[in-house]
């Protein structure tokens, strides 16, 4: 072997056995920690902490390591610290290789437990019934707009958000037929098959659109017809004897969906990036003008402003609120004592971080 290289791989051993005994220093610390937190009423998931724990490493980042890679290994380790601390369960829209799954391990790391499900009503059931300590649920798009199931069964079910988290889309065709013009069948979720309406009628105008109830679901499907295909994630067909045909196909390439984690119950932690509400009001004139006045007198923004039908009472809706504040400290009383005083019923979904993965 030639001199310097062996010298600079004798080095890098070094370093490495350097990294692991800080590594495992770190583990025997967090496990300390994880005492702590059983005995008390602490989240073993806190995504602030962990939030600023990055962005303070991002600052004293000097490289040549990039910060986009510090992220993701720091992602790992602290992802191996809460899987040390105690069992953490992530129920999301299965089956493996879903949106969902990969928008679940780019926020949490990869060493949780994920639980797939059928479907979305049974991730919200898996959390509000204590079967799983966490779920992940798409909540919106960027070219789509709301995901209105999720916000459906946020109506129905117990269950508080403890962190967003964004996630980039980049759809791929995986067909079993050798070109685009034998594809007979595209089977997908709905969000995948409304976020490439125009590259599928442009490209595959001959195909059928079939929606499923995730795009790992439509795998199965398509696997039954001869000139069956899928849009998904871009490693979604390498398990099955399905072939990329296409990549990139949403119609815009800058395609994000937002992602929800939730509890059981509202998490008690330290200051969060944002609040949702749900609320209904009642029946007047300038009943949703006065809610957003108590916004604009408080210097609060509003990101989000949504209406779903109550189903069980027609043409009445309930309304989807996100703020720029942390509504859940004590100065922000007056604010939701005044929300409450125009609503007809309230409830406070969570407040909580945002995650950048
Ligand atoms: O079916 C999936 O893969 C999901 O996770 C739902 C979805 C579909 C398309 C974009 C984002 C989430």
């Amino acid at each position: 072997m030639n001199e310097p290289f062996g010298k600079l791989r004798h080095q890098i051993d070094e370093v490495d056995s350097q990294l692991l005994q800080l590594l495992n220093k770190r583990a025997a610390l967090s496990l300390e920690v994880g005492t702590i937190k059983a005995k008390g009423k602490f989240p073993i998931l806190n995504p602030k902490r962990e939030k600023d724990l990055v962005l303070n490493l991002e600052r004293l980042n000097t490289g040549p390591l990039p910060n986009e890679h510090l992220r993701r290994i720091y992602r790992e380790i602290m992802s191996s610290s809460r899987r040390l601390q105690a069992p953490l369960t992530v129920a999301y829209l299965g089956p493996k290789g879903t949106f969902s799954y990969y928008a679940g391990v780019e926020a949490l790391g990869s060493s949780l437990d994920y639980i797939p499900q059928r479907d979305l009503e049974s991730v919200f059931q898996a959390v509000a019934f204590g079967k799983t300590r966490l779920g992940i649920v798409p909540f919106e798009n960027s070219l789509n707009g709301g995901v209105g199931q999720s916000m459906d069964l946020f109506l129905r079910y117990d269950v508080s958000i403890q962190a967003e988290t964004y996630s980039r889309i980049s759809h791929c065709l995986h067909g079993r037929t050798q070109d685009l013009e034998s594809v007979s069948h595209i089977f997908s979720h709905p969000q995948a098959l409304a976020q490439c309406t125009r590259w599928l009628r442009n490209t595959v105008p001959q195909a059928e659109l079939v929606p499923t109830v995730s795009t790992g679901a439509a795998v199965e499907l398509a696997l039954q017809h001869p000139g069956g295909a899928v849009i998904g994630h871009v490693t979604l067909g390498s398990g099955a004897t399905l072939r990329c045909l296409a990549q990139d196909i949403q119609d815009e390439p800058d395609n994000w969906t937002r992602f929800l984690i939730l509890t059981r119950q509202p998490y008690a932690g330290e200051a969060r990036d944002k609040t949702s509400l749900l609320l209904t009001l009642p029946d007047k004139p300038g009943a949703l003008q006065r809610v957003l006045t108590i916004f604009s007198e408080a210097h609060i923004n509003m990101t989000k402003l949504e209406s779903r039908p109550l189903r069980f009472e027609k043409w009445k809706y309930a309304f989807f609120i996100d703020v720029q504040a942390d509504l859940s400290v004590p100065d922000a009383q007056p604010v939701m004592d005044r929300l409450r005083d125009q609503s007809q019923s309230l409830r406070v979904l969570g407040s909580y971080t945002t995650w950048s993965a």
